[in-house]
């Protein structure tokens, strides 16, 4: 008989520590269901849409060839077609509990080597995320700085002084958005996102962890990510870091869950003015026509691969620290052998939350509207293993960092009925999350 196996105690990551322990390079991502910090390249995965899911499963067939118990893709795919994504098998994966919950006690997560997200973290999707209250429509989010957890000294603690150009000029957006309610008007086109983005440079780097940190404190319940986005030829490395509040599709065993966004109201931190924008919200016929055609595309693209789909009649109002947003929580099963997190994830990209309806149209205005180019801004970003589960959200609420320069976006959907003003004054309240966390809040 051979000799009993070593055994070795596993260590026990809390999400703290996983989140102290990030440096650029790695990839990071929290959300409800747990948090994952991953490090070194086993397998860069370089491919384009056409054969991306192929080279994904050969990278995660070597590496569980190679002994690695559940191995993991992990990494940010940008949002046309044609546009780069950055996705690596890595070396070494450690997971812990949500940001913000206990920390798990007990033999480790789910597995040798690249182990697996903790057993007793929540159900997929963030159930534990902010829902709304039988017969109360309002949920208050997570309060505005916790006293008792201030967080990291911000970004730029000495004041970064940052320089702030908005790209395009807000008067070149509105006038995009006048054109896309055009082409709506003109027939064939339903629905279309249209995005900007404002260039931030400071006097010195950007602090990626501190940023990402300032992130998930600010809001534990978000999906917050960072993911090293660098491109042959950059002169500094580059970074993806947000904070989404969205969903796109999760895949826990059979279970899958997408929880689409759309309609939105700014958050205005007062009780009685927000109560009164969330029953605006919910009464709105713009915003649920807005909400509905995300509703709708995700529901066929599911109920493709699942079985069991609900969709719920009614959406509901989630909160994050900044925003108001109308939320449909699908939820679906697939078979075994089913399709992966991320087979699943790039069928439904990208939803109507980000691109429109119809799809083509909606992909055409974009480019013809928007000078700047999205990048991986409304992408998708997340994980997937070899055994098919996996979390993907779609990448809103965040900024690609290189050196002095953050680089942040957000977008608006416009249907018929749209005002230009208010769409700018959307994507102005979108860009808080991060304006705050990079303590730059004043200066756009
Ligand atoms: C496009 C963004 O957000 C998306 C658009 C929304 C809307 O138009 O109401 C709401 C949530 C997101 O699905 C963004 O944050 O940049």
């Amino acid at each position: 008989m051979p000799p009993p196996a070593p055994v070795r105690s596993r260590t026990v990551h809390g999400a703290a520590d996983l989140l102290a322990a990030y440096l650029p390079g790695s990839f990071y991502y929290s959300s409800a269901r747990g948090c994952l910090l991953a490090d070194g390249v086993r397998t860069r995965v370089r491919a384009d849409a056409a054969n991306r899911a192929e080279a994904v499963a050969e990278a995660l067939d070597e590496a569980l060839l190679a002994g690695a118990g559940n191995p993991v893709v992990v990494g940010a795919i940008g949002f046309r077609p044609d546009a780069a994504s950055s996705l690596v098998v890595p070396e070494v994966v450690r997971w812990a509990g949500a940001p913000g919950g206990p920390v798990p006690d007990g033999p480790a997560f789910g597995g040798p080597a690249s182990g697996g997200p903790p057993p007793d973290s929540p159900a997929p999707g963030g159930q534990a995320r902010r829902g709304p209250v039988p017969g109360n429509p309002v949920h208050p989010g997570p309060a505005l700085g916790n006293p008792a957890h201030p967080g990291p000294p911000a970004v730029g603690s000495a004041g970064y002084g940052w320089s702030v150009v908005p790209r395009p000029a807000p008067e070149v957006y509105t006038e995009g958005v006048r054109r896309a309610l055009e082409l709506i008007r003109q027939g064939g086109l339903r629905k279309v996102v249209l995005a900007r983005s404002l260039e931030l440079t400071a006097a010195e780097a950007v602090s990626v962890p501190r940023l990402l940190t300032r992130l998930v404190h600010a809001d534990p319940a978000a999906h917050a990510f960072a993911a090293d986005v660098t491109a042959d030829g950059d002169p500094v490395p580059r970074t993806l870091v947000g904070a989404s509040p969205e969903l796109l599709v999760s895949r826990r065993g059979p279970v899958v869950v997408a929880n689409p966004l759309a309609g939105s109201r700014p958050r205005a931190g007062e009780p009685a003015e927000d109560e009164r924008r969330i029953a605006g919200l919910l009464a709105s016929e713009k915003d649920r026509a807005e909400h509905q055609h995300v509703v709708a595309q995700v529901a066929e693209v599911l109920g493709r691969f699942c079985g069991d789909l609900e969709v719920p009649a009614e959406p509901e109002v989630i909160g994050t620290p900044a925003m108001w947003h109308l939320s449909t929580r699908i939820t679906g099963r697939v078979g075994p052998g089913g399709p992966s997190a991320l087979a699943l994830a790039e069928a439904l990209h990208p939803t109507p939350a980000v691109c429109g309806v119809p799809l083509e149209p909606a992909r055409a205005a974009i480019a013809r509207l928007e000078p700047e180019d999205r990048g991986y801004y409304s992408g998708l970003v997340g994980w997937s293993g070899a055994d098919g589960d996996g979390e993907w959200v779609v990448t809103i609420r965040c900024a690609e960092v290189a050196g002095r320069v953050a680089r942040l976006f957000a977008g608006a959907g416009l249907v018929e009925g749209s005002d230009p003003d208010a769409e700018l004054a959307e994507t102005s309240a979108k860009f808080r999350t991060l304006l705050r966390a990079l303590d730059a809040e004043e200066t756009a």
